[in-house]
């Protein structure tokens, strides 16, 4: 069975139950200088061990989802290089089930501007992230260590349950 899901813009409130959103700041900065505006710290990432990045060139495609992937054990900071992404998300229902399988029906999809970036919960199931609309460049950083569930696999992605799949517009 395919599902559809609507793209939704990213806000903090709409992201919260699958993490955190980093945006421009409304408010004052905390530090001021000739020339230049600092607003520290605009966003946390909880960790334990040194952060290795990533670097996704994600090229243009059907907007259709049929796997997923988490990391149980570690927050993930993504932000777009150049273009918007839209990242597909959907909360997992047991943190400790190693067999667990994403449930489409949770699935949401947000648009992330450049200028944007998010931090992915643990246990968040996530695909890569998709082109708007032209080939676009983005980064991830996350904890190098081992997660619970051996998701440093070469093949970490989870079907849907009932071998469902998204479609996104
Ligand atoms: N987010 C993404 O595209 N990839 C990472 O989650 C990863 O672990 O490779």
């Amino acid at each position: 069975m395919e599902h559809k899901v609507i793209i939704e813009d990213l806000t903090g409130t709409a992201f919260a139950p699958y993490g955190k959103v980093i945006d421009l700041p409304a408010d004052e900065p905390s530090k001021t200088g000739d020339g230049w505006n600092c607003w520290s710290y605009i966003q946390m990432l909880d960790v334990s061990e040194p952060i290795g990045f990533g670097l996704v060139e994600t090229q243009q495609r059907a907007f259709v989802v049929t796997a997923m992937e988490r990391h149980v054990s570690r927050e993930e900071l993504l932000l777009t290089f150049d273009r918007e992404i839209i990242q597909p998300v959907a909360c997992c229902n047991d943190i400790d089930d190693p067999e667990e399988q994403p449930d489409p029906r949770a699935v949401k999809c947000f648009r992330i501007k450049p200028g944007q970036a998010i931090v992915i919960g643990r246990g968040v199931w996530h695909s890569p992230a998709y082109p708007a609309s032209e080939d676009a460049r983005y980064l991830f950083a996350i904890e190098k260590k081992k997660d619970k569930f051996g998701d440093e696999m070469v093949n970490p992605w989870v079907d849907f349950i009932g071998g469902d799949t998204i479609r996104f517009a």
